[in-house]
């Protein structure tokens, strides 16, 4: 959700007003998505890189941020009217108290919706899941080790698989996404699923977060969807 900040300057607004128009964009694409079929959504809400921001920037933002997450559990709400399923998704320990029992209110009082599946990466980096993955394949490897080794011999070489790791990564809760949209025209990933956006493709429309549409979805659906049966041939040979 690139360009919330530039938003507010270029619509000489607070800071803080650039988020909460972004996040009204972010409802209404969900809708769209929603309205269209779209299983998974995964949102790159709040990076561990943003913490490194003015502290009262990231104030803002993460009082914004439990506002909005409380205002998820409401009726009316788009995760009730559609039945979606969300996950906090990242390294849930860098948040403050009530920004982290709000996360966990939320995705305990979804968890038996069932019709989508909303993944929201917050203090999230890919490298960091990467590494907090890799860190809890080896641990637990360790110890179904130690539970068969009788010998006293010692470790010697364990065999990692991929699946191994990837059973451990916050983002195991979805699939690896078809498209990921990045707004105003950059097309870095930025930290942002590096693992599983290995045949992911990438769109990049020139608005600014608060400014994308239902044209820019329905351009990138549409492009996937011709594009489908040949991404998967590749996908097969590969
Ligand atoms: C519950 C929930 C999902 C809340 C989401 C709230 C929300 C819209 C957060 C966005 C925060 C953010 C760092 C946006 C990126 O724009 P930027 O600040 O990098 O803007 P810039 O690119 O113009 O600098």
């Amino acid at each position: 959700m690139d360009g919330n900040r530039r938003y507010a300057k270029k619509n000489n607004l607070e800071e803080g007003a650039g988020h909460r128009v972004g996040f009204l964009a972010l409802m209404k694409m969900l809708k769209y998505c929603y309205e269209l079929e779209v299983k998974y959504v995964t949102i790159y809400a709040f990076s561990i890189d943003n913490f490194k921001r003015r502290p009262e920037e990231v104030q803002s933002t993460m009082q914004l941020i439990q506002e909005k997450i409380e205002g998820l559990l409401e009726e009316e709400s788009i995760v009730n009217r559609y039945g979606v399923r969300v996950y906090f998704t990242g390294n849930l320990e860098l948040l403050s108290k009530p920004v982290k029992l709000a996360a966990k209110k939320a995705m305990n009082a979804t968890a038996n919706n069932s019709k989508a599946v909303l993944s929201i990466c917050i203090a999230y980096t890919s490298t960091d899941e990467i590494v907090h993955a890799v860190e809890e394949t080896c641990n637990k490897k360790r110890d179904e080790f130690r539970v068969l080794d009788t010998s006293g011999a010692g470790y010697g070489s364990i065999d990692v698989a991929v699946a191994d790791v990837e059973k451990h990564m916050y983002m195991s809760v979805a699939p690896d996404p078809d498209i990921i949209i990045r707004t105003s025209g950059e097309t870095r990933l930025s930290n942002f699923l590096l693992w599983q956006s290995a045949s992911s493709i990438l769109y990049s429309p020139g608005v600014l977060w608060p400014e994308i549409g239902f044209r820019h979805l329905v351009r990138v659906v549409w492009d996937f969807q011709r594009n489908f049966a040949y991404l998967e041939k590749k996908r097969k040979q590969s």
